[in-house]
């Protein structure tokens, strides 16, 4: 791929043990690792893309999701293009705590504008027997979280890896498409407004 491509960090984000680093493994090299221990602080990945016309550099990082590593991993969600949120769906405490882990982003990321950011829902393991939460019950959470696109993955059979990495990159570039013919509300200066005030000062 040539060297024009845009590097992409892409940060995964879920409970220990929802399978972020094999769901990153498949998408990357393609391999499964059923013993895959706990991650301790943060691991990063790149994978060279074509979407759309367009190349990328995918930076991922894989973050661990235990609670004790909070400290080690929030430095790493500044700079974010876009948040992979993982749950498996053999996990109902896993599912519950997708609005936590994506207020944490947000918080630490440093984004007021959490709507408008690119995040993409991933429920796991869907390979396994005893599913604990439906797919109607993730699309719903996604609706209310800025409708965000909602994929079931398997990172042990590879149902869908590629489909939802691939989509992390698309939501961005739909959110950009989208604030580019936004009028900056925000940023737009009255003229005449800032003329007159010019003119009463001093
Ligand atoms: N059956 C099945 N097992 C999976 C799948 N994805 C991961 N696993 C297994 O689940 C366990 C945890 O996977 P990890 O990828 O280490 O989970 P993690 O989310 O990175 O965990 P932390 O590093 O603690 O945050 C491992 O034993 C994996 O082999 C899957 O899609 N199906």
């Amino acid at each position: 791929m040539s060297g024009k491509s845009k590097l992409l960090k892409v940060v995964l984000l879920g409970d220990g043990g929802v399978g972020k680093s094999s769901l990153m493994n498949r998408f990357v090299s393609n391999k499964f690792d059923a013993q895959s221990f706990h991650t301790i602080g943060v691991e990063f990945l790149n994978k060279d893309v074509s979407v759309d016309d367009e190349t990328y550099t995918m930076q991922i990082w894989d973050t661990a999701g235990q609670e004790r590593f909070k400290s080690l991993r929030t430095p790493f969600y500044r700079g974010a293009d876009c948040c992979l949120l993982t749950f498996a769906v053999d996990n109902l405490q896993s599912f519950r705590n997708l609005s936590m882990w994506r207020k944490e982003f947000l918080y630490y990321a440093d984004i007021q504008d959490g709507v408008n950011f690119p995040f993409v829902v991933l429920g796991n393991k869907i390979d396994v027997e005893g599913r604990q939460v439906t797919s109607e019950e993730a699309r719903s959470w996604c609706a209310q979280a800025g409708n965000a696109p909602y994929f079931e993955t398997s990172a042990k059979d590879a149902t869908n890896v590629d489909m939802a990495f691939l989509a992390a990159v698309r939501r961005l570039r739909e959110v950009e498409d989208q604030m580019d013919v936004r009028p900056a509300h925000g940023n737009t200066v009255d003229l005449s407004k800032a003329a007159k005030s010019k003119s009463s000062c001093c």
